[in-house]
């Protein structure tokens, strides 16, 4: 017997449990306000119903296992977007699009990333399905700056990039042999100046671009001289103005960290007092059964990030009930809005059981 957990693997204990589904409910409770109604995708599914689902997306970073009652290879979900996409081509298939789907839930990961040490994380997400317009974009972007406000996250700020920038470019004004796209694609990545200058030095003042996003925004603009990108340009910018004043925004058009499978639009989300991201989310491409592809945008937010900052505690405030106290009593202080925690032995004292409140002759006095 061990009381120790796998690497990558923790218990979550009072009070940050309690924060976190409070956090949980308030993200959801906004996202249902604005259509999105909840899914609950299975923790397991065949292997081969989950790799390929999305267009690009890498082999998967999850766990298998052979399924001894199937003996099927089986996969742990590491990311719930392809769960939903599945759900979205198949069982919800002929449903009218677009679709509005939500979901929370673990995730495992193979490996821990940079998001966190962590291998099992709590996603809380939205997906539009049917749709990767502008539109849909500043939706989604909308629902989640929202229900990070319900949730009481303060001072966000969105990391907007341009996932396909470097093929768009290497299709069109700044030609590249396909075959050094990836390479170029890290460099950027890497901010690797001189590794881009190597190999593809057109390429060299994306890094300069990245920056708070109007600034960004303009160099990029200035580059783009035979219009490749005025669309995406142009979009970006409406997306950036429907949450500006309300979120710090910056642009770093070759981030791909994170982003595999993300087409013209992916994002990141930051939270002050938060080390890395507490989400990210993007437009992608959704692969059906009989190879018909459909584009679709959303966001995951990663609830141990944000509770672990201390963002979504609330003060505790818990109320001591002496023994042989009359239960209506009680239980009118819970209909008060308290939580009651009653004494079930003699020597049961509220310091032993956390309280901030004592209830004495009907009234709630504060100890300490
Ligand atoms: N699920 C992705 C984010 C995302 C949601 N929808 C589109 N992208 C992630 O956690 O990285």
């Amino acid at each position: 017997m061990t009381a120790l957990l796998p690497e990558g693997f923790r218990d979550r204990l009072p009070p940050f449990a309690d924060a976190a589904a409070r956090l949980e409910a308030a993200i959801l409770g906004a996202a249902y306000a604005h259509g999105y109604e909840r899914t609950d995708p299975a923790l397991a599914e065949f292997e081969s119903g989950l790799s390929g689902r999305l267009k690009a997306a890498r082999a998967q970073d999850a766990v298998r296992f052979v399924d001894p009652v199937s003996q099927a290879t089986l996969a742990i979900r590491p990311d719930m977007t392809a769960q939903i996409g599945r759900i979205a081509a198949t069982r919800m298939g002929h449903h009218p699009r677009p679709v509005r789907l939500s979901y929370a839930g673990p995730v495992l990961k193979l490996r821990a990333s940079q998001l966190s040490p962590e291998r099992e994380l709590r996603q809380i997400g939205c997906e539009l399905i049917g749709l990767d317009t502008v539109a849909a974009a500043v939706e989604i972007v909308q629902v989640a700056v929202a229900a990070l406000e319900a949730a009481g996250v303060t001072g966000v700020s969105i990391d907007f990039t341009l996932p396909d920038l470097v093929a768009t470019l290497a299709a069109g004004p700044l030609p590249l042999d396909a075959a050094l796209i990836p390479q170029v694609r890290d460099r950027l990545d890497a901010k690797d100046a001189g590794g881009v200058a190597d190999v593809a030095p057109a390429y060299l003042p994306l890094i300069e671009a990245a920056g708070p996003f109007d600034a960004a925004h303009d160099r990029l603009c200035a580059l783009d001289a035979k219009g490749a990108l005025t669309s995406r340009l142009d979009g970006l910018w409406r997306i950036a103005e429907s949450v500006r004043g309300r979120v710090a925004l910056t642009l770093d058009p070759t981030e791909r960290h994170g982003f595999e499978y993300q087409t013209w639009l992916g994002f990141s989300i930051f939270a002050d007092g938060v080390r890395g991201e507490i989400g990210r989310g993007g437009s992608y491409t959704i692969v059906h059964e009989n190879g018909a592809e459909e584009a679709a945008i959303g966001f995951s937010l990663y609830a141990d990030a944000i509770v672990a900052a201390g963002i979504g505690d609330i003060e505790r405030k818990r109320l001591f009930v002496p023994l042989g106290t009359e239960a209506g009593i009680a239980a009118r202080m819970r209909g008060e809005g308290w939580v009651t925690v009653a004494a079930l032995e003699a020597g049961d004292t509220p310091e032993a059981q956390l309280c901030t409140h004592l209830l004495r002759d009907g009234v709630a006095t504060p100890l300490g």
